[in-house]
């Protein structure tokens, strides 16, 4: 993708499969809302192959766009209307293409069962948050996107959005692909994150492989005689079992800490940001990309 001189997207290659979580993680400018939107078909990319769902989005009609499912970071019309009143009136667009959801499954599914009569204007953030979700997920999509989708939630708001998402990929093998700035979201929910910065991909894996790749040690603290102790290494469960083997009760406070993806995260961004690292290293890719 190019703006005037500007490349914003270079060679940014990604693939998703039926069912699965993928999360976009990057920083602010980094190309992931222009990634989603050409996927979308809202923007028109410069150059590049797109297929989704087997269609290149540039040209794909109606009945294409009936089977995806678009949640944008925030969409604040329709304020007089009831949310059931507006689903019931979503649900009609899509009735050609695609089995939408029942308006009180719909709204069963997101947790708004009891604000079916409410107007939208006098919804919570939350709740507001809750029915742009059920607004993509009307037409029963295959292929749902999901921009910052649980901005404004509370724990409990946030916790019942992950079943559903656990529950919509896993039972209903939808697709979702999600950028987010949680990093704990991003390695709750995610089957694969794939991290863009400076309009590239840096990384991608699973949060797990991730953190290994790029900070293979983890860290063991513990007290001996009540003397504080920190020790950087890359096998801790060997190092753990030699330390209690050769003393015993004399280790307490015992602390294992492997790197988090947030720790990945955070170095990454600092190194691409501080010009150390243009480019992704080989071992930062996963094996098939
Ligand atoms: N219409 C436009 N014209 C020129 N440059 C643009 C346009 N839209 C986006 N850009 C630039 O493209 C780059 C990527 O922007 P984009 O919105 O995709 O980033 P992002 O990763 O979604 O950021 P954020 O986390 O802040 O939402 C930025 O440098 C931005 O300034």
């Amino acid at each position: 993708m190019r703006y005037g001189p500007t490349d914003v997207l270079r060679g940014v290659d990604l693939r998703i499969d039926r069912g699965e979580v993928l999360a976009l993680l990057g920083p602010n400018g980094a190309g992931k809302t222009t990634t989603v939107e050409i996927l979308e078909g809202l923007r028109v990319r410069s150059a590049g192959h797109v297929r989704v769902l087997g269609t290149d989005p540039g040209t794909g009609g109606e009945a294409w766009r009936a089977r995806l499912g678009i949640v944008l970071q925030a969409w604040n019309d329709h304020g007089r209307w009831r949310a059931g009143e507006l689903l019931d009136h979503l649900r009609h667009f899509y009735t050609p293409y695609t089995t939408p959801y029942d308006t009180a499954e719909l709204l069963d599914l997101v947790g708004l069962a009891d604000q079916a009569g409410t107007r939208i204007a006098a919804l919570s953030g939350g709740q507001r948050r809750r029915l742009d979700v059920a607004i993509g997920l009307a037409g029963r999509p295959e292929l749902l996107f999901l921009d910052e989708p649980t901005v404004g939630f509370d724990p409990q708001a946030r916790q019942e959005f992950h079943e559903l998402i656990t529950r919509l990929s896993a039972v209903d093998s939808t697709s979702i692909l999600l950028t987010t700035h949680d990093l704990a979201e991003a390695e709750k929910l995610a089957d694969r994150i794939v991290i863009l910065a400076g309009g590239t991909v840096v990384a991608e894996g699973d949060a797990a492989t991730l953190a290994d790749r790029v900070a293979g040690n983890s860290r063991v603290r513990y007290r001996l005689d009540g003397e504080p102790v920190t020790h950087s290494c890359a096998d801790a469960t060997g190092y753990v079992r030699d330390l209690f083997a050769r003393h015993g009760e004399h280790v307490t406070d015992l602390e294992v800490h492997r790197a988090s993806l947030e720790d990945v995260y955070l170095a990454m961004v600092r190194d691409i940001e501080s010009g150390l690292r243009t480019e992704a290293p080989a071992d930062l890719m996963g094996a098939n990309a």
